[in-house]
């Protein structure tokens, strides 16, 4: 999705980005208030709890036609995303799997997301300026204009519905879904169905799984405060890794059989990450992608479907991840795991 990244321009819209002086502490988070958006303060009871992925309160939804509020209509609806941010990435996924990166354009968040505004749009190499054309600049001002009394969280992905100006969905998982079924009659790819009614109870009972063990899960390890929660944390990914890795091991293409489905969407987003951020960062450490054959060989048959690898950035990821600590200050004292290497020469062991 090169198109998608404009051309460097060093007097652009960078103000935000530059500004990164004013860092959250730990006991701080971006929130808005009742429409105001508050870039650093201590968070209300029920958003206490330490998180990082946050449900989304917009759970409308398109229809395939009809007379719903949000009919499918080619260039209507528009997505605000982060390519770092796996959850996004799903939707981004969909939408070129579903041959639908004309029919639902979008507009890319810069992936440093630690300034005084959030998520910010701009004209920069890592960023567009808000392609829909209502001049946002920053991510908050969507979720403001959707609901002038907003209270939460400024999440990525947006589904934006242009005409309507409102947040039809934030939910990558259900917005996933609509990419899916709602375009076919308005140009999407018909021979493309990534959730087939035959497989709909085995793909939301393996995706409910990944998410809760590998996409939060890798969170769970990177946020565990202490040893006892990382521990538990690492079994719980790093076992699920292990099943999944069996489950392959019998050679099918994809999860569910021959076709990719939305099982492979979700287990992709955080895989294609592992090397690179959850394993060293994270210290999800037991073990690397690399190291479980059948998971590589299933992330690279992902990431060969046409159009997929123009959705995975990892100038976008890397630039995120890396701009936090992620709380490593916080995580002193746990001890993490390392791969078991076995060094003894075979036969000179005694
Ligand atoms: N449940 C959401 C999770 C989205 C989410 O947590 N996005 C993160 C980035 S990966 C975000 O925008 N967080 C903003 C913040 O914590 O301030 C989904 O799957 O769409």
């Amino acid at each position: 999705m090169g198109s998608d990244i404009v051309a460097c321009n060093p007097r652009s819209n960078l103000e935000p980005v530059l500004q990164r002086g004013a860092r959250n502490n730990s006991s701080s988070m971006k929130l808005m208030i009742d429409g105001v958006w508050r870039g650093d303060i201590a968070p209300p009871p029920e958003l206490a709890a330490k998180q990082m992925i946050h449900d989304g309160s917009f759970r409308h939804k398109i229809t395939n036609g009809g007379s719903s509020a949000f009919p499918a209509e080619p260039g209507r609806y528009h997505l605000f995303v982060s390519y770092a941010c796996p959850f996004a990435h799903r939707t981004l996924v969909v939408r070129a799997l579903k041959g639908l990166n004309d029919i639902v354009p979008v507009s890319i968040l810069h992936p440093v997301w630690d300034t005084p505004h959030g998520w910010a749009f701009g004209e920069t190499p890592l960023s567009t300026p808000d392609r829909a054309v209502n001049s946002f600049r920053f991510l908050h001002e969507v979720y403001r204009a959707a609901n002038p009394a907003y209270t939460g969280k400024i999440i990525v992905p947006v589904l934006w519905d242009e005409r309507s100006r409102q947040i039809v969905n934030n939910e990558s998982i259900e917005i996933a879904r609509m990419l899916n079924e709602a375009f076919d009659a308005v140009g999407a790819d018909q021979t493309v169905d990534l959730y087939p009614l035959a497989l709909r109870s085995e793909i939301d009972a393996l995706g409910g799984r990944i998410a809760k063990s590998l996409s939060r899960g890798v969170y769970a390890v990177g946020q565990a405060k202490d040893q006892i929660e990382y521990d538990a944390a690492m079994n719980e990914l790093f076992s699920f890794l292990d099943e999944i890795e069996t489950l392959v091991a019998d050679g099918r293409t994809f999860l569910l059989g021959d076709q990719p489905t939305l099982a492979d969407v979700l287990i992709f987003t955080p895989l294609v990450r592992f090397d690179g951020v959850y394993n060293p960062l994270f210290r999800a450490s037991r073990k690397r992608l690399v190291d479980y054959r059948g998971l590589t060989r299933l992330t690279k048959r992902i990431y060969d479907l046409l159009g997929v690898a123009d959705t995975v950035r990892f100038d976008h990821i890397l630039t995120h991840y890396y701009d936090g600590d992620w709380g490593v200050a916080s995580r002193r004292g746990i001890t993490p795991e390392a791969p078991m290497i076995d060094f003894r020469i075979a036969g000179n062991c005694g």
